[in-house]
């Protein structure tokens, strides 16, 4: 037995991490439920052969690792975490650590961690982000869970993690599921950024009769500016993607019916009960859930007609530009501020700075704006983002792009949520004197809820009702 670790599932992503970690030196032990599988990744592990050890059993797997273990479960979020778990933990000892690397939901993971902290073994939940080409050459990897038992894999983990200017995107970030739901957010802040970028496409698409090649070639642009990120750099490369088939751009053949695995949904249903306002990320998830209705959007656009679409000469693509470096900010702001409202909740004393940090490289958000958000969080880790000066100051300029394009497509009927939802985000956040008076007192006045006084005087009730 001279595994350094082991891995259970070797789908994509975990068959992509054993050979990272075999090719940082780590000898690993892997298990996969089909052996078939096993048997063909071992024949295609090439020159990292020799550090991998294919097993049959799970009995094999334990004994192919050196006490104290270490194994990694890459396998579907749910029960199928639950199922392994209760296959391998009673042919473990005490010391022995299963790590859950998988996108599991945090709930999940403070229940496993609950249980593993009742047996007295350690047990790590674990975001891991990038992809395959992440998991296979450097992901950006969230922990959770006991420091000591992160302490203990740490080496291995920050060895085969994306770096930064040198720093591993491998960051402890709390106990039991802080990791998961760092990760979750990470995946909201995803669909919102995916999200906008997709409806700057259709703003070139349908309000500006740019052609797939042609836009492709606009964010290749913007990826040499403010907006250079990964998801800009991917869109460029879809854009201008043929398809091999009919030669047609390959966006043009592809169904407008976006799927989602539930990370993001859960993100949003985490932000309502912790009372954070995350108007991007819903849109966005909105925004799936509507795509995957193709009859019932067919028949509205039947009975309405589409919509005129076509735009003003006087948005122009810098316009555009700076409406999604506006969006972006913006969203980024609302998925931090959900991180510090978790925090405080769930007393994780969430990193803010740590976290804007490990996103800078391998995860699928990483971005050239993370750098400056890791220093804005530095600074100030509890005032919200766009309140940073370098921020507002971006914003300050920016918002006028967002606003114009917001306010064009409106006119237009090109749909843009979540571009939409975050300028109205933005402008409830600078108002100092909203319209919620007028919900209190409606609330007072059906049932009796009652309100503060501006002036803070005693009565809380208005001239109505009972109270009249
Ligand atoms: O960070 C990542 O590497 C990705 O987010 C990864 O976790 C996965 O691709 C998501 O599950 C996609 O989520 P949807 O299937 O919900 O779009």
């Amino acid at each position: 037995s001279d595994a350094a670790i082991g891995l259970i599932g070797l789908g994509t992503m975990g068959a992509m991490l054993a050979l990272n970690i075999a090719e940082k030196g780590f000898p690993i032990a892997v298990w996969n439920r089909t052996t078939a599988v096993t048997r063909q990744f071992a024949a295609g592990a090439g020159d990292l052969a020799a550090r991998i050890t294919p097993t049959e059993s799970l009995e094999a797997l334990v004994a192919a690792i050196t006490p104290p273990r270490a194994i990694i479960l890459m396998v579907p979020a749910g029960p199928a975490v639950d199922e392994q778990i209760a296959a391998l933990r009673p042919l473990l000892g005490p010391d022995d650590m299963i790590i859950d690397a998988g996108n599991a939901n945090f709930h999940d993971t403070n229940r496993r961690a609950a249980d593993a902290a009742a047996a007295g073994v350690p047990f790590l939940g674990i975001g891991v982000s990038g992809g395959e080409e992440g998991a296979r050459h450097g992901p950006s990897i969230m922990g959770g869970g006991p420091i000591a038992a992160w302490d203990r894999v740490a080496p291995i983990l920050t060895a085969i993690a994306a770096k930064h200017e040198g720093e591993a995107c491998a960051t402890w970030m709390g106990e039991a599921g802080a990791g998961h739901f760092v990760k979750a957010v990470h995946n909201g802040i995803e669909y919102a950024d995916m999200q906008m970028i997709a409806e700057i496409y259709g703003v070139m698409r349908d309000g500006m009769g740019m052609d797939a090649a042609a836009i492709g070639e606009v964010f290749r642009g913007w990826n040499a500016g403010v907006l250079k990120s990964y998801l800009i750099e991917i869109s460029a490369a879809v854009s201008v993607a043929t398809d091999p088939v009919t030669g047609s751009p390959m966006l043009d053949v592809i169904l407008d019916r976006a799927g989602q695995k539930g990370t993001g949904s859960w993100t949003v249903i985490e932000a309502q009960h912790l009372g954070a306002a995350i108007p991007a990320i819903e849109a966005a998830v909105m925004a799936r859930n509507l795509s995957a209705r193709l009859e019932e959007r067919l028949a509205g656009e039947a009975v309405f007609g589409a919509a005129p679409r076509a735009l003003p000469g006087s948005l122009s693509l810098d316009v555009l530009e700076q409406a999604l470096i506006a969006g972006k900010i913006l969203c980024y702001a609302q998925g931090f501020a959900l991180i510090s409202a978790a925090s405080a909740s769930f007393g994780w004393a969430l990193p803010l700075p740590a976290i804007a940090r490990v996103w800078r490289e391998g995860c699928i958000i990483r971005s050239a704006m993370l750098d400056d958000m890791a220093n804005a969080l530095t600074d100030a880790p509890d005032r919200n983002l766009m309140l940073a000066p370098f921020f507002a100051e971006k914003l300050a300029s920016a918002q006028t792009g967002l606003r114009d394009t917001v306010a064009e497509c409106a006119r237009a009927g090109l749909p843009v949520p979540a571009l939409a939802s975050g300028l109205a985000w933005f402008d409830m956040m600078r108002t100092g004197r909203s319209t919620a008076n007028m919900i209190q007192a409606q609330r007072d006045f059906f049932g009796a809820h009652g309100f503060e006084r501006v002036d803070g005087g005693a009565g809380k009730h208005g001239p109505w009702g009972a109270h009249g």
